[in-house]
């Protein structure tokens, strides 16, 4: 029923006006489904490969979809993935780009929910998937700077996290907020700031200031709320790292690996973060696992770009205690088969799994269903722009129509 009729593969632009890759999946008793790859800009090094999109789509049009169209179910995701790995010969989707991946292995999922009549969230979870499990609590990008934004902050996002939130709805709405707060904090102290790729705010202010400014605004919501609104960081460290020098460089300050990890431990207490997203170089397990040992029982340590989605960094990781959450790109790994992979070696050895967004994204949902899907504790879609409340705006809906 779900057998693919055929895949089409086009440009189109993703929120940085750069051109992306879209693919339309049809079936053959008309299944339908539309997906887009997002691209980030601080990306990790052990990524799978994204190919300028004319690229990818030609070498998919060559190698994947004559594979695919005609053979392969839609509803069967092992089976349209491992199509997509053949089709590609590779271990990092350097032959057709995991660009042009990530979009099939999507736009495939949809089909086969759409010919199964069910929402995707269901069909990826699974029909035992439990309506009442708890919802993922949306990390909000608020303030940031980094490879998102030139002259702002050096710690790439300042994240709001409503913790205490009792639905998912109110969630989105206090980030919201709390981006609205940010604004006011920043107008009050006559500091200007534009916004970056995923639509925080990027004031020229060092660290400290943005800590203050974040918050003050997070204090001033939950106090309006009556909920526990907590703030995390992703601080991207693998572009702060010069390997050379052996420092990680704020500027025109440095902090060797020790008082990276100290300073780290040190914000963790003092603002009692929730999250601390790539707090050290993408190669530095031991720097991780350190932390983690020191702070991993009040915070979430996740790796992005040390894990990249892929479960042979994610299984050395485990193994050396390196982090106790990871962040879910799908397009640092190429399919939704290898995503829900790392989840499942994830969630079995204790780790919290954290969906996420590409900085250059589209309005593509996908993530906010996989996030549901796999019962992942956070996910962060950043808070305003249309790209990013479309993710929000689709967690609303499901989250009603689960229950
Ligand atoms: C979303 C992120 O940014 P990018 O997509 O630029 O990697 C991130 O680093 O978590
Ligand atoms: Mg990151």
């Amino acid at each position: 029923m779900t057998r693919i009729e055929s895949v089409s593969l086009r440009r189109v632009l993703d929120s940085r006006g750069n051109p992306t890759v879209e693919a339309d999946v049809l079936t053959q008793s008309g299944g339908f489904g539309r997906a887009a790859a997002p691209s980030g800009a601080s990306t990790g090094e052990y990524e799978a490969i994204e190919l300028p999109p004319k690229e990818a789509i030609a070498k998919a049009r060559e190698h994947a979809v004559p594979r695919l169209v005609g053979s392969v179910h839609a509803g069967n995701q092992r089976d349209v993935d491992a199509a997509l790995h053949a089709a590609d010969g590779t271990e990092d989707f350097s032959e057709i780009g995991a660009n042009s991946a990530v979009a099939i292995s999507m736009a495939a999922s949809k089909a086969g929910a759409d010919v199964l009549g069910a929402p995707l969230f269901q069909h990826l979870g699974g029909t035992f998937r439990d309506a009442d499990r708890s919802f993922p609590v949306p990390l909000g990008n608020v303030v940031g700077g980094g490879e998102h934004a030139a002259d702002a902050t050096h710690i790439q996002e300042f994240l709001s996290a409503p913790v205490g939130a009792p639905s998912v709805a109110e969630a989105v709405f206090a980030n919201a907020e709390v981006h609205a707060a940010v604004a006011d904090v920043l107008d009050e102290r006559d500091i200007p700031a534009a916004k970056g790729d995923e639509g925080a705010w990027a004031p020229a202010v060092d660290d400290s200031e943005a800590f203050d400014i974040v918050a003050e605004a997070t204090e001033r919501v939950e106090e309006a709320v009556g909920f526990e609104i907590k703030f995390g960081l992703d601080v991207a460290a693998s572009e702060l790292w010069d390997a050379d020098a052996g420092v990680y460089r704020y500027g025109d300050d440095e902090r060797t690996p020790d008082e990276q990890v100290d300073y780290m431990a040190e914000l963790v207490e003092q603002y009692d973060l929730a999250y601390v997203e790539d707090p050290l170089d993408e190669d530095d397990y031991d720097g991780f696992a350190e932390l983690t040992d020191r702070v991993g029982d009040r915070t979430l340590i996740c790796g992005d770009d040390l894990f990249v989605t892929n479960v042979e960094r994610l299984s050395r990781g485990i193994d050396e205690g390196a982090a106790n959450s990871i962040l879910i790109k799908p397009n640092q790994i190429g399919t939704l088969s290898d995503a829900f992979d790392a989840v499942e070696l994830a969630q079995r050895n204790g780790l919290d799994a954290v969906v996420s967004h590409r900085s250059g994204e589209t309005e593509d949902t996908t993530i906010a269903h996989l996030a549901v899907a796999t019962d992942a504790s956070f996910i962060k879609t950043g808070t305003v722009g249309g790209e990013r409340t479309a993710k929000l705006n689709e967690l609303i809906r499901i989250a009603e129509e689960a229950v």
